[in-house]
């Protein structure tokens, strides 16, 4: 048996960031950009009205109140992106809009609940307007440049583009961006005894839970899942379905037939590509592990993968890495958890790792198998006095890797030491946030 870390190291060694890509911006959400981006357009990129009312001289309003209102004459009316700029002489005004461009001779702008205009739609634009406050020099405008000039740096390298980044950049003038393009992932399910969900079973059967599992946790890894279906316990259709599809993904993930079953079709189909190693792996769940990179035309079932591809060659020149995770869906999670969300890191080309496990305490003890390191299903039961966690078996069959239904009332995975034979009430242990 190998270590979890000797397994990762291995699945890490193997992979590269895709290469950079120029992608729209309404393509570019959740990737990591691949350049430093500066601003072409000043933002805001003109003097523009911070308010729907009337652009003034603020000398001639400095006196104006309920009172004793001012009379200015309206000389123009400008809407938010009319190319009208209507000079404004001293005792005239020009109506705008918020966001309208602020005309010539005007230094501030007096809100329409300022006068005796009604505000909304519809309004017709009057010849004179009364003022009734006074506005001070730059009142509502917003300065060209006021957040950024042209040039100057708003996005650095590296950065995964969340939206408010992708704004930023539309804000500058880009419409497109350099990044690391998103990263396809190929999920495919294993097993003569599937049928997608909601069908009902036949004795023997059961419902396909893993491709649905493994796509959301492709999605929530940053990924983009590929659905390329389940293929029955059959050497030729794995392989089929395999060299159909490997043109159109950067990487793999199977499920199930990696152990030592007479129908375990996954080992059986890419062992011999020499490049697919399978391993156990001292792990609880997650032991037998299948993990390769897949060449186009490597000699063997998977030959010819890549050509008449659909959507064009895998970004990865260097093949498409494979992980063949076992079919038990508990250690489909953990190993995802564990060796696929490091990998789509790297291959997303983000920096570092998911960062360090929690510190929790177990409000009640479990057993742990015996030279394995154990990734136990737990929930969170709030906080002890030191504020440390407090963990508690998600259910009482434990991590037992056929429990499926109840991994959905896990918050975390304990991960306790391949050395340790239980871990009793009070212990300190690790944890691993899960989505
Ligand atoms: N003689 C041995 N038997 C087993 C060993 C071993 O070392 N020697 N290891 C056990 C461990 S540990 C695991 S984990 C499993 C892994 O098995 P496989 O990867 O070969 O997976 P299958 O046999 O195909 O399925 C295992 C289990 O999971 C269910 N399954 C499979 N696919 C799905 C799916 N898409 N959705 C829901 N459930 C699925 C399947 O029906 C089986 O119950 O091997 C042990 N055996
Ligand atoms: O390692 Mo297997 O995943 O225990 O059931």
């Amino acid at each position: 048996m190998i270590t979890v870390e000797q397994h990762l190291e291995r699945v890490l060694a193997a992979v590269r960031p895709l290469a950079p890509q120029r992608l729209p911006l309404d393509q570019a959400h959740g990737c990591v950009l691949a350049e430093e981006v500066t601003a072409l357009l000043a933002v805001p990129p003109f003097d523009n009205s911070a308010m729907d009312g009337f652009a003034v001289r603020a000398a001639d309003v400095a006196a104006a109140e309920d009172g004793a209102p001012v009379r200015l004459r309206v000389v123009g009316d400008v809407p938010a992106g009319s190319p009208a700029r209507p000079p404004v002489e001293p005792g005239t005004a020009v109506r705008v809009m918020t966001g309208a461009p602020i005309p010539p001779g005007a230094d501030a702008v007096v809100p329409v609940e300022h006068t005796d205009q009604a505000a909304g739609p519809g309004q017709a634009l009057p010849a004179v307007v009364e003022v009734r406050r006074p506005a001070a020099p730059g009142a509502h405008l917003r300065g060209a440049g006021e957040d950024v000039t042209p040039g100057a740096v708003v996005l650095r390298a590296g950065t995964p583009l969340r939206a408010r980044d992708l704004s930023t950049a539309a804000s500058v003038g880009h419409g497109a961006l350099l990044v690391h393009p998103p990263v396809r992932v190929g999920v495919l399910s294993t097993g003569s005894e599937l049928v997608p969900p909601g069908q009902t079973p036949d004795a023997g059967q059961i419902p396909d839970s893993n491709h649905i599992l493994v796509a959301g946790m492709v999605r929530e890894a940053g990924a983009l899942p590929v659905l390329l279906g389940a293929v029955a316990d059959d050497a030729a259709a794995l392989r089929a379905r395999l060299a159909e599809n490997l043109g159109r993904v950067d990487a793999v993930v199977t499920t199930g037939g990696v152990s030592a079953g007479a129908y375990d079709v996954v080992k059986e189909v890419l062992a011999p590509l020499g490049e697919v190693a399978f391993e156990q792996v001292a792990m609880q769940p997650g032991k037998p592990q299948g993990f390769g990179v897949l060449r186009e035309g490597a000699d063997g079932p998977a030959s010819g993968a890549g050509q008449g591809a659909p959507d064009g060659p895998a970004a990865t020149e260097a093949g498409v890495p494979i992980f063949c995770l076992p079919g038990n869906p508990v250690s489909v999670f953990v190993s995802f958890q564990v060796f696929v969300a490091p990998a789509l890191r790297r291959l997303r080309a983000l920096v570092g790792d998911a960062g360090p496990l929690a510190a929790a305490v177990a409000a009640t003890g479990w057993r742990c198998p015996p030279g394995r390191r154990q990734y136990m299903p737990v929930v969170v039961d709030g906080t002890d006095g030191t504020g440390a966690l407090r963990v508690r078996p998600a259910t009482a069959g434990g991590s037992g890797s056929h429990l499926v239904a109840s991994l959905a009332l896990a918050d975390a995975l304990a991960v306790v030491d391949a050395e340790v034979d239980a871990v009793r009430e009070g212990d300190a242990v690790r944890v691993m946030m899960v989505p």
